[in-house]
């Protein structure tokens, strides 16, 4: 990583006796795009909160820059947040909106007119700068909300949940506006989300956190192909699970017994241990695959091209697999049918049950 922007140490909030954020260590880079996601409640907003200055944090140091930040209000700091209400001033046009920042700033008449103009142009709305903003459609007005941001020339922008109000179609569209403009202008964006395809497809990492708790940071391919908890396999997209207790273990491979089977998945750890297997749906194959097991199709699901299949294994176990649609028919998975699935022990991943 580049010199970290901001880092968070052992950071904990506290709402009267309940700990919303629990000792969240965490470095940003200069430059990144990070995405903290989680269920409702785990403590995503009031993380971004407190980097805005919103809200203070009970104990541990928020540091932006290399300066402490913990009580340093939000009007004194350069980190603008847009989010899905985006509070834009109604009784204004959008060349307005823009401008606000700048005239509370001091910045004279004509240069914030051509700042905002330039905004404006760059997130290819400037043709609605005269226009009030009650009157623009929901991509128009978040642009607008972006151009306000950004306008100032931040070096961290906080997104929270800022497209969940859009349409499914505007959400790709606006996904690459950001996505693009970022790498442009390399600010840094800390971005919450609930939505695992806009985390995934715009972060360089990711932070996914469960209850107050940050669970596990790294690249979406590292949260996805390496899950380090039960939680984040289960969260983080179209896992199979399968627990059981380490039989075998020599030289980096270990077999796993679990009620389909005995398996091998590559890793560490010592026989008698309780661990599971997690293979992705999308390395999962039909009638292929060092390991095996059979289960029944019970549904098929359709997104786009791809198409996940639920099956049940004969111990009531879910298991999904993912394949390209075209290629359902030839691999017979109906539903009633009973299949051999499989996967290769390379593309298993060893997950070792955390002592409670
Ligand atoms: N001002 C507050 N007073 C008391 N409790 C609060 C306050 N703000 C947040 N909380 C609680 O802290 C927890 C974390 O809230 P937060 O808004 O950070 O969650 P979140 O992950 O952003 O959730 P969501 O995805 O639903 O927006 C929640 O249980 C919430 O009720």
């Amino acid at each position: 990583m580049t010199e970290p922007l901001v880092t968070f140490e052992r950071v904990e909030k506290r709402f009267d006796d309940f700990v919303a954020v629990k000792g969240a260590t965490l470095d940003i880079g200069a430059g990144e795009f990070v995405a903290i996601m989680g269920p409702s409640g785990c403590g995503k907003t009031t993380t971004l909160r407190m980097l805005a200055g919103l809200d203070a944090p009970t104990s541990g140091t928020i540091r932006i820059a290399g300066q402490v930040m913990n009580d340093v209000p939000a009007h004194e700091r350069d980190t603008p947040m847009v989010w899905q209400s985006l509070a834009l001033f109604p009784f204004l046009n959008a060349r307005e909106n823009v401008e606000f920042g700048l005239k509370m700033r001091g910045v004279g008449v004509s240069e914030r007119r051509q700042r905002a103009m330039t905004w404006l142009d760059r997130m290819e709305i400037a043709e609605f700068a005269e226009r009030n903003v009650e009157t623009l459609s929901g991509g128009q007005r978040q642009r607008v909300a972006l151009a306000r941001a950004l306008v100032t020339e931040p070096k961290l922008l906080l997104l929270d949940e800022p497209l969940s109000a859009l349409d499914a179609h505007l959400v790709i569209r606006m996904q690459s506006v950001l996505s693009r403009l970022q790498r442009e202008l390399g600010i840094t964006f800390v971005y919450v989300t609930h939505s695992q395809s806009e985390a995934f497809a715009m972060a360089d990492r990711v932070v996914i956190m469960s209850q107050g708790e940050i669970a596990q940071v790294g690249t979406p391919r590292e949260v996805y192909r390496a899950p380090r908890s039960r939680f984040v396999a289960e969260f983080v997209g179209r896992n199979n699970i399968l627990p059981g207790e380490v039989v075998a273990s020599h030289q980096g491979m270990v077999s796993v017994q679990t009620p389909l089977g005995t398996f091998n998945v590559q890793g560490d750890a010592a026989p008698g241990t309780s661990a599971s297997i997690v293979v992705a749906a999308d390395m999962m194959q039909v009638g292929g695959g060092e390991n095996r097991l059979t289960a029944t199709v019970i549904s098929e699901e359709f997104v786009g091209s791809m198409v996940t299949a639920f099956l049940e294994a004969s111990d009531g176990t879910e298991l999904k697999v993912q394949v390209q649609e075209r290629a359902l028919a030839d691999l017979g998975l109906e539903t009633g049918r009973e299949v051999s699935l499989g996967w290769n022990t390379a593309d298993g991943h060893l997950l070792v049950d955390e002592t409670p």
